[in-house]
């Protein structure tokens, strides 16, 4: 089954809008776990402008599930990673300014600086992942520099769901089926949400894990934490009995 891995992102930009420790980020990640999140996702930007390398330091030993920390591998980054040894990093290739994750990875391009990356994050015992869009020879390029999994960049899905529907899943299910057929695991996120999973999860076979942030946190606004994480974990489950395969 799926496992739901919840981004706390946006509960941290709620904290620092006030400057304070409310709501309490560790908490609330904490809390996650108890209503049945598998796993906790943090993306630490280089401003800080929501989870702060702090925040990743306290995370990092009290999370009990999956702890999978995303971001841009600079220096700072990666070191950040190997002292605080998550189970998993997912690499980004986001820019310094960008609002959001807007692209996945050009692993041929960019190949020779992925490499030593992810092999010294390996070394430390640390699963990698690459943020990737749904192109064969970028996925293939990921199993080439030793990546163990690959995150799907679903903004195209969900964008795509609202006129499309399922259809929309339908380059998603080619490169999962891809990226298991030449050994490396899947994951999945942005902009998933309770009106677009289960039918991501329903066609789109062998993925391991999604990360959603953006709508979970929003929906939690109106049908409280709890809930909320327990309706997406319903939805995975809803998918995985429609699946045909
Ligand atoms: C890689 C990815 O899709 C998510 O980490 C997303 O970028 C969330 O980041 P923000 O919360 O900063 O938008
Ligand atoms: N990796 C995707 C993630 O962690 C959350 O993305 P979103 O749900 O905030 O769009």
């Amino acid at each position: 089954m799926t496992h739901l891995s919840v981004n706390v992102n946006k509960v941290a930009t709620l904290r620092n809008a006030r400057g304070g420790n409310v709501p309490n980020v560790l908490q609330t990640a904490l809390d996650c776990e108890r209503f049945g999140a598998q796993g906790i996702t943090v993306h630490p930007r280089p401003d800080e402008r929501h989870i702060r390398y702090a925040d990743v330091r306290e995370l990092a030993p009290a999370v009990t599930t999956e702890f999978n920390i995303e971001g841009y591998p600079n220096e700072s980054f990666i070191n950040l990673v190997l002292e605080n040894k998550p189970a998993q990093v997912t690499l980004v290739p986001d820019g310094p300014d960008v609002l959001t994750s807007n692209a996945g990875w050009d692993t041929i391009t960019h190949a020779d600086m992925l490499r030593p990356i992810v092999a010294r994050f390996k070394a430390a015992g640390i699963r990698v992942s690459l943020f990737i869009e749904t192109d064969t020879e970028l996925i293939r390029g990921a199993a080439d520099v030793g990546a163990d999994r690959i995150e799907l960049y679903t903004e195209a899905f969900a964008v795509n769901h609202a006129t499309m529907g399922a259809e929309a899943a339908k380059p998603y299910a080619e490169s999962a089926r891809f990226a298991h057929s030449i050994g490396l695991g899947v994951n999945a996120g942005h902009d998933l949400s309770l009106e677009n999973l289960a039918d991501f999860i329903a066609h789109v076979p062998h993925v391991d894990e999604v990360s959603i942030g953006h709508a979970l946190i929003s929906d939690a606004l109106y049908l409280g934490l709890e809930n909320t994480v327990q309706a997406y974990r319903r939805q995975i489950e809803l998918g995985w009995h429609r699946r045909e395969h």
